[in-house]
């Protein structure tokens, strides 16, 4: 069975997703699009020669009775009102981060999926999905580093266009967020936020870059430097200090030189290129699962649990305290177990 697709948003990570369904991926086919720039929904149909109907807004392409599941690409304020229409409609939705812009929102996406009784929201944090990410957890869960005492992470991007106020923790840092509570399989009870001196490349009045501290349940305690002007090239790094040894996420496999006096690597510059692999695992794993009537990768609780982090965080930083990370207890819906991304 092919899985007939509608796109809400055809912009940068909206048409990459097209062109690796279309032209990478099996299973599924694009059959409709629209994007508030028409004309952007119009170049990517023509572009990517996509057999696929261009409708004027969102609302009509959940309703399209030849679109049986949709992906979410649009702006993160328009997220909250797609998905629930989807759920609405009992359509699968992959979402792109956020899941919703509030902690608030994404509450009435879980509320809305548990009142319709099945699994239907996937939310875009693709690191799960990503070949390193999975060698760490392997190792972690074989315990060959014994339990988890200390993580140290760094998430740098070379430069940070279009970013404004706390968007290094609400734009980057979510990321770390969602892969280390699925990493070490805890979750978080408190955060503070360190700001340390400022890079003269930050511009709008941003902070650059940040020390985040996060502390789990388990008591592990996790520091995170968010560095979104770091100029060098894009660097995602995450260490396990366990009890008995120390993993480390694999680099990205790229030659090693030898050339004029130096031994050198290539280092990534553009996070399309370091997470490509991972956005083609997790759209295929999301279309063949989909295709299976299952849901398997982070649920719309996940994305709750993300957003209530991500504003205990912003809260933490611009207090300059520790402040608490308070959930609610997790619906017995989310416990079936198949919200669980499998190791390969
Ligand atoms: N998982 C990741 O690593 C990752 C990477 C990049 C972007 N994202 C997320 O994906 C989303 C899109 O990001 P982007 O970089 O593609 O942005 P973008 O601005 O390039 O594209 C967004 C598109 O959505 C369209 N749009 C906005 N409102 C709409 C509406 N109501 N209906 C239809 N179309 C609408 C815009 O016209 C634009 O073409 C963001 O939420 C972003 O955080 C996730
Ligand atoms: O910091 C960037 C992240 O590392 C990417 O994975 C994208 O989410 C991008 O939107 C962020 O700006």
């Amino acid at each position: 069975m092919t899985l007939r697709i509608g796109v809400i948003g055809t912009g940068a990570i909206g048409r990459d997703h097209i062109r690796r369904i279309t032209n990478d991926l099996t299973g599924g086919e694009i059959v409709a699009v629209t994007d508030v720039n028409a004309e952007s929904a119009k170049n990517v149909v023509s572009e990517l020669h996509l057999n696929a109907k261009i409708y004027e807004n969102g609302h009509d392409v959940i309703k399209a009775d030849d679109v049986d599941a949709i992906i979410v690409t649009s702006w993160g304020p328009t997220h909250e009102e797609f998905v629930l229409a989807s759920i609405a409609a009992g359509k699968p939705v992959f979402c792109e981060k956020p899941l919703a812009t509030t902690a608030e929102g994404c509450k009435r996406i879980v509320d809305a999926e548990v009142a319709h009784g099945k699994q239907l929201v996937q939310v875009g944090f693709m690191r799960r999905f990503d070949k390193s990410y999975r060698q760490l957890k392997k190792i972690f869960d074989e315990g060959k580093v014994g339990e988890a005492l200390v993580v140290h992470c760094a998430h740098r991007n070379p430069t940070a266009p279009g970013f404004s106020g706390d968007m290094a923790i609400t734009d980057s840092f979510v990321h770390e967020i969602d892969v280390l509570r699925w990493l070490l399989d805890d979750d978080y009870v408190s955060c503070q936020v360190i700001l340390p001196r400022n890079t003269r490349f930050a511009e709008n009045g941003l902070q650059d870059p940040h020390m985040i501290l996060l502390e789990t349940k388990k008591g592990i305690r996790i520091d995170t430097e968010v560095f979104v002007n770091c100029k060098y090239g894009y660097d995602i790094q995450c260490q396990i200090v366990g009890e008995t040894g120390i993993a480390n996420l694999p680099e990205p496999q790229s030659v090693l030189m030898r050339s004029e006096a130096k031994l050198s690597t290539e280092i990534y510059v553009d996070w399309k290129d370091r997470f490509i692999d991972s956005y083609d695992v997790e759209l295929q794993e999301w279309i063949d699962s989909t295709v299976k009537g299952e849901m398997n990768g982070p649920s719309a609780w996940d994305g709750y649990v993300v957003a209530v982090t991500s504003d205990a965080c912003v809260e933490a930083k611009h207090s300059g305290g520790i402040v608490a990370i308070e959930l609610p207890e997790r619906p017995a819906f989310y416990d079936q177990g198949n919200n669980k991304v499998l190791i390969k």
